[in-house]
């Protein structure tokens, strides 16, 4: 046997920096195309704030003109009732306004964020999703986005009256009387001071820790209704139920932990803000200086109005600090997952020539320090089947995966028509590489839908013939409505025939490289025989690609390539392999009497066609 390393004319892989990985997914910029609606939140905001103090200014004059004794002018308290009524009014509008817009950007914000994801997680390697947990997942997709809500839609009006309100008010008061304007900003100062008490680096920590045990509650959670079957069957509900249940207690504690550190900050942010402790600081200050003569009675009114008005947006943006602190904890991550790099796409794809397969000195892994794959020297050539057999974990899944380009090899290449794949368009590689694998995933979407995945425009007659082709045409009749039944929601299929469904939709796409793994497994042995034979007319001119589970595929392939703990140990056609009695033989040898030990095994996968000829004989054929 001879080594099939193959010089053929690919190029080095470049791989082009990653268009979306560059543009900096920064919170700045997510804004930018949303600034000029942000922009008029704000302003409807400021003019808003400054338009609701009117009436209480308003308020406050009016006492200012009634109290003292004497003649009152009408004329005056005439203008301070309209100016009033209107600044009402306009705060009214202006409110109104700022929250629609302001509603508006952040639905545009979120939707932009979420088809952002989309876009990414469209883009990172199939690898990356092994290593993250769904419920994180979901959690970034779902709540983190709607953790930007506060962000986007409240805090605009929270910081432009928690500014605005307090700067306006400050200047008239400063007017009346300075001194008691200081007294009266007492509580606020207070209250501001207890700020960076909330944010040290352990309150901070502690948030962190919150919301990863939350993270783990809907982690627990989601793991657990997905094995339920399997729990349930296995009677191991109670193991399965003490994840969560640790979850939830971590979390508990965790909560604990944090109440613990905040209540008495916020209680005192509370009180300090609380319209009681405000009034006291303001009569206690003010009778002080009334009764040293040194402030008129009726001029006490304003800063007691007022004073309240000072706390009240302290007091909202108190609130609106837990919201804030969440959404910015949730944007780092939603950019976590943005900023992850991508399979690169090229900037200028190469152009292939023919569907000749060349796998050079490929190595990989999923994980760093532990290699899958080891150095795979491979050339599949066009209108050849080639199998690849070999021990369980010796890499044969990881191997196919990296044709549809699932993942990129570590070290090494591999050419598609003397093209790295890497210097493949997405969209071009779809169109030459089609698979069929055990794990079949189908959308909820139509049976007809489900085959035309690849070719959206394939006619009705057309995804017929490749479910006819596929053998479930009549399966499919047999569904509610037929090709248009909605899988998932209005039938379900089995293993077997999901298989086959993935098969015809392989068919249709009707890509020169083919990579199966093993399709027809869970058909049974009628169906099994009669798919094998379409694959074999169907193969043609096209380079396939197949983790061989049974004699016959074995027997039919021109070329069996033998994987030992991510090598190739052996390779030739299987009737020389066969003859050498080496690796693939004791395999065979090993399979074939598993097989016929096996009395359950009367499907005609012992090698027999079921008609007493023996076909599962590797035929004849050259080492390539
Ligand atoms: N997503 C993954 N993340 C980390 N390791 C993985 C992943 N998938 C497979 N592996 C590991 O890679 C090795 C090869 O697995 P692979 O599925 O390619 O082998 P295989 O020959 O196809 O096995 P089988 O015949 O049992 O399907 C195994 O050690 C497996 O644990």
């Amino acid at each position: 046997m001879t080594a099939t390393v193959l010089t053929g004319p690919g190029r080095r892989s470049t791989p082009m920096p990653d268009a979306g990985h560059a543009e900096e997914q920064s919170l700045a910029r997510l804004l930018r195309p949303q600034l000029a609606g942000f922009a008029a939140v704000v302003a409807l905001q400021v003019v808003g704030a400054v338009a609701g103090l009117a009436p209480l200014l308003a308020v406050v004059e009016l006492g200012r003109a009634l109290l003292p004794p004497g003649p009152v002018d009408s004329g005056h308290v005439r203008a301070v009732v309209l100016v009033g009524v209107a600044g009402l009014f306009v705060r009214l509008l202006c409110t109104a306004a700022a929250s629609g817009i302001g509603h508006l950007v952040d639905d545009q914000v979120q939707l932009s964020l979420r088809r952002r994801l989309a876009a990414r997680l469209a883009r990172v390697p199939i690898g990356w999703f092994s290593r993250r947990r769904t419920g994180e997942l979901a959690k970034v997709v779902g709540d983190d986005v709607s953790a930007v809500h506060p962000l986007i839609a409240h805090a605009p009006s929270e910081l432009v009256a928690a500014f605005v309100v307090p700067a306006v008010s400050l200047t008239y008061l400063f007017t009346i009387d300075w001194r008691l304007t200081v007294i009266t900003l007492v509580p606020v100062v207070l209250a501001l001071s207890v700020v960076p008490l909330m944010m040290t680096r352990t309150r901070l920590r502690e948030q962190k820790e919150l919301d990863a045990a939350m993270g783990r509650i809907a982690n627990s959670a989601v793991e657990f209704v997905q094995g339920i079957s399997v729990v349930k069957a296995y009677g191991g509900a109670r193991r399965a139920h003490r994840t969560f249940r640790t979850a939830v207690d971590e979390f508990a504690d965790t909560f604990l932990r944090w109440v613990r550190g905040m209540s008495v900050l916020a209680a005192g942010m509370q009180l300090a803000l609380s319209p009681p402790f405000v009034l006291l600081v303001v009569l206690v200050g003010g009778a002080a200086l009334i009764t040293s003569g040194g402030l008129a009675p009726p001029d006490l009114l304003p800063f007691l109005l007022l004073g309240l008005g000072l706390t009240a947006p302290v007091a909202a943006l108190g609130h609106g600090f837990d919201d804030l602190q969440a959404a910015r904890r949730a944007v780092g991550r939603i950019r976590d997952v943005l900023d992850e790099p991508s399979l690169p796409e090229p900037a200028n794809p190469a152009a292939p020539e023919g569907h000749r397969v060349e796998l050079r000195a490929v190595r990989f892994g999923y994980d760093p320090g532990h290699e899958v794959l080891r150095g795979i020297d491979l050339v599949l050539e066009p209108g050849t089947v080639t199998a690849i057999v070999g021990p369980s974990g010796s890499g044969k899944s990881t191997l196919v995966q990296l044709l549809p380009r699932f993942f990129d090899p570590t070290h090494g290449s591999i050419l598609l028509g003397g093209a790295d794949l890497r210097e493949l368009g997405s969209g071009q590689l779809h169109r030459l590489v089609s698979f069929v694998f055990q794990d079949v995933r189908l959308l909820r979407a139509s049976v007809a839908d489900n085959i035309a995945l690849a070719v959206p425009r394939a006619g009705r007659d057309d995804v017929v013939r490749a479910a006819r082709l596929a053998h479930i045409h009549d399966r499919i009749l047999e569904l509610p409505r037929g090709y248009d039944t909605v899988l998932g929601a209005e039938a379900g299929l089995s293993g077997g025939e999901a298989q086959r469904i993935a098969l015809a939709r392989a068919l249709l796409a009707d890509t020169p490289v083919l990579v199966l793994d093993e399709a027809t497994a869970f058909a049974d042995p009628h169906t099994e025989r009669a798919v094998r034979r379409t694959l074999s007319t169907f193969a043609g001119d096209r380079t396939v690609l197949v983790i061989a589970h049974r004699l016959e595929t074995i027997a039919d392939a021109d070329t069996v390539v033998v994987l030992e703990n991510g090598t190739i140990v052996e390779r030739g056609s299987p009737a020389r392999l066969l003859a050498r009695g080496g690796r693939f033989a004791s395999l065979w040898h090993a399979h074939r009497s598993a097989i016929t030990d096996d009395p359950s095994d009367t499907d005609g996968t012992d090698g027999t066609d079921g008609t007493g000829t023996d076909r599962a004989v590797p035929r004849g054929g050259e080492s390539r």
